[in-house]
């Protein structure tokens, strides 16, 4: 009878690597494929999720040594191969809890394992030559951009937009966070219980969880799989990022409002909306793909919520379907989400200055297509997760610059907590939240306003 073998943490983590990088995949999307076909303790299973976004986040760091020790070249690597290294190095420079020597042992007989004895030499060699020179992690000298690139491992053309952006001081600041891991946090759904009640009763299993600081309907949890505890299961929750908590209090809504929210799937933001306007009025949350209806149904049913109807539509054709106009419109825009990379650190490598140009395009277009639904008098907020100013505040520019029945609305300032608020254009009231301002996902919120 043939006897399986149990896979360890790091052979776990290797093959969802390799399989991210030959298959263009997503991390999260293989990270839970890929655990869910094993029997890791909770342990285990924290020590893999770590060294999959660890070895993803450094990448580059981790490549350009890879490169300097490899003699034939680290793209003639056999992916396996080359993702053992980066893991190894990841562990060697990055995780002071694992002894180099533990990480050595552990590479050189996975890649006996899964290879032969010369790969294992192969990367016996490199590993071992990398330890005996520690100076070669330290940030070179010289160009700028190089110098930061490598230091906070982020591609070379996203530290040169961002200097030119932000400045020095502020791209390093906005990198480091970016390789943080994020905590979790939890978004109280009002329509069952409160705030302090909800953290009392967290508190029994979750004995970090604490108050947001950035949203009045936050709660930061620090560890912990909140998503197997009964307090999410039954409702009285949702997971979600502090700073995504401030885009439906934002649109300021009123119980009994007509609201349609255009991009809506998976549906956090338009069940928050549901909470604060007490589950009643009417929301309508679209969204062009449907596979993700479901997801806003089944949040909408998890939190007891019954004011959501759901639409599986282009937004662009919203307006030809004739459903007249509303008090108040969330267009929360697909875009290059570059302001979530802590979450998904895939992002940096596979996003581009293209893709930056593309999607603004759509944005416009949602926006121009979407804002003459609102009812004269109402209110509509533009938000997306990206800290790039084309998909962000340009597009809101552009549109009101043809658009004179529609303005900057900077009361927006009154529905943020002052934390939020210090930071706002004081132009046109519009916040972007840099990742390292809260050291939460980085947003952009603004809110237009329809005078007739
Ligand atoms: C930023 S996400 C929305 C997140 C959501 N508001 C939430 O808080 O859970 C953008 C959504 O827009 C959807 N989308 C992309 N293009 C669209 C289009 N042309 N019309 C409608 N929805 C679109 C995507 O499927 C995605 O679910």
């Amino acid at each position: 009878m043939a006897v399986t073998r149990k896979k360890g943490a790091r052979e776990v983590a290797l093959d969802i690597l390799t399989r991210v990088e030959e298959h263009r995949s997503y991390s999260n999307l293989e990270l839970k494929q890929g655990l869910a076909q094993t029997e890791l303790s909770a342990a285990d299973v924290g020590l893999v999720t770590e060294l999959v976004y660890g070895t993803i986040q450094r990448q580059y760091t981790l490549d350009t040594v890879i490169s300097r020790f490899v003699k034939s070249g680290r793209k003639r690597l056999e992916p396996w191969v080359h993702n053992l290294l980066r893991l190894s190095l990841y562990q060697i420079r990055f995780l002071d809890r694992i002894p180099d020597r533990a990480a050595v042992h552990e590479a050189v007989e996975l890649a006996k394992r899964k290879g032969h004895q010369g790969i294992a030499s192969l990367v016996n060699g490199v590993l071992r030559n990398v330890l005996r020179q520690p100076e070669v992690w330290n940030e070179p000298q010289g160009n700028l951009v190089k110098r930061l690139a490598f230091a906070e491992s982020h591609p070379d053309w996203l530290i040169s937009r961002w200097l030119k952006l932000y400045g020095e001081e502020l791209t390093r600041a906005i990198c480091q966070s970016n390789n943080v891991a994020p905590h979790t946090s939890v978004r109280v759904n009002t329509l069952k219980t409160d705030r302090p009640a909800l953290l009392a009763e967290l508190k029994a299993e979750f004995p970090g969880a604490e108050a947001s600081q950035l949203s009045p309907d936050g709660i930061v949890i620090p560890s912990g799989h909140v998503a197997a505890s009964k307090w999410f299961q039954q409702g009285y929750c949702t997971i979600q990022d502090e700073s995504s908590m401030l885009v439906a209090r934002a649109l300021a809504v009123q119980p009994g409002q007509r609201v349609l929210d255009a991009c809506a799937a998976p549906g956090g933001k338009t069940s928050h909306l549901a909470e604060l306007m007490g589950n009643s009025g009417q929301i309508l949350a679209c969204d062009v793909h449907p596979h993700k209806e479901k997801l806003i149904r089944e949040t909408a049913k998890r939190l007891g919520i019954t004011c959501i109807e759901t639409v599986v539509s282009d937004a662009l054709d919203l307006p030809d379907k004739g459903l007249g106009q509303f008090d108040r419109i969330l267009l929360d825009a697909p875009c290059t989400g570059l302001g979530v990379i802590r979450r998904k650190p895939d992002l940096k490598w596979k996003k581009t200055p293209e893709d930056i140009a593309q999607i603004s395009q759509l944005q416009a277009r949602l926006l121009e297509r979407i804002a003459p639904m609102l009812a004269p008098g109402g209110l509509l907020v533009y938000s997306t997760c990206t800290i790039e100013p084309e998909e962000n505040q340009r597009v809101v520019e552009q549109f009101v610059a043809h658009h004179p029945e529609f303005e900057w609305d900077k009361s927006l300032l009154e529905d943020l907590p002052p934390a939020v608020a210090r930071i706002a254009s004081a132009e046109h009231g519009y916040v972007q939240i840099l990742p390292n301002h809260f050291q939460s996902d980085g947003f952009f919120i603004s809110r237009l306003k329809r005078s007739k």
